[in-house]
């Protein structure tokens, strides 16, 4: 048996504005909305059967929850109207190629500002419980870009590898990259990540640390994800 995964809210895609914030949260499939074979649904074993006979059924047979990832744009245009956010279902639409096990996305557009990112990144991490959260926008240099303040009052634990190295790749493409302050940090069992606000910085980005992402969230105890090795090979140590 295998499992489909379905909307669930039944909202679809649209947009429901919030004052100067747009905001859509959906269970929606992953891109192949399967669940590998090793992870069928079957009957627990009845509370008669022995404790290692449980934790076989829990850890190898259950199915995998889906893992839980926001997208967050951060531009004072795109969440008051000037123009259409590209950013957000651009780091979407990587997602759906790249990632082949069940998850879900909490997409939300808010204005530069130190409160506005903070306060929403804190919100999805302690609240709503995200595995990972990317970001587009506010990594620059200009008075509104403040994406690098708020992840200072929001990370725990920094991890400066994914700066460094979107950067690098990125300086390949364009001699700017070297204008974004980009980072990566751990907060609880959240990974965050942030991604320049140019849509075309997102294939580039998400494609050079997207292979360290899924063993990182084993790390800190967040949801698994597999991906297609033929879009991202993720890499986990042997044996881990
Ligand atoms: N989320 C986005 N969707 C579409 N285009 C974007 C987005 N973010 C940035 N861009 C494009 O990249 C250009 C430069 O990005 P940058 O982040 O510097 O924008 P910005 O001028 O600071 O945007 P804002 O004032 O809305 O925060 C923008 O002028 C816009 O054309
Ligand atoms: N790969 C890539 N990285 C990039 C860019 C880009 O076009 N491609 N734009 C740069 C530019 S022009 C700026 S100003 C910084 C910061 O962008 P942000 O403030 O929109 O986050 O990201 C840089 N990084």
């Amino acid at each position: 048996m295998t499992l489909r995964w379905t909307r669930g809210n039944g909202h679809g895609l649209a947009f429901r504005p919030r004052s100067r914030q747009h905001r859509r949260t959906a269970l929606e499939p992953g891109p192949i909305g399967l669940n590998p074979p090793d992870r069928r649904i079957r009957l627990p074993p009845s509370r008669s059967g022995t404790r290692s006979q449980r934790v076989l059924w829990t850890n190898r047979i259950a199915p995998m929850s889906p893992a839980r990832i926001g997208i967050v744009t951060i531009s004072d245009r795109a969440s008051s109207g000037g123009y259409a956010d590209l950013s957000g279902p651009a780091i979407e639409a990587w997602l759906r190629q790249a990632i082949t096990s069940p998850w879900s996305v909490d997409y939300r557009v808010i204005p530069d500002g130190f409160e506005s990112v903070r306060d929403t990144l804190i919100d999805m991490c302690d609240h709503a419980g995200l595995d990972l959260i990317c970001t587009t926008g506010g990594t620059g240099p200009a008075p509104r870009d403040l994406t690098p303040e708020a992840m200072a009052a929001v990370i725990e634990k920094p991890l400066p590898g994914f700066g460094e190295q979107m950067r690098r790749i990125s300086l390949n493409e364009v001699p700017t990259a070297i204008l974004s302050r980009q980072e990566a940090g751990v907060r609880g069992k959240t990974l965050i990540v942030n991604l320049p606000g140019k849509p075309a910085s997102i294939a580039v980005c998400l494609g050079a640390v997207f292979p360290a992402i899924p063993y990182c969230l084993d790390l800190i105890g967040a949801g698994r994800i597999e991906t297609d090795p033929q879009v991202c090979v993720a890499f986990r140590p042997k044996g881990a």
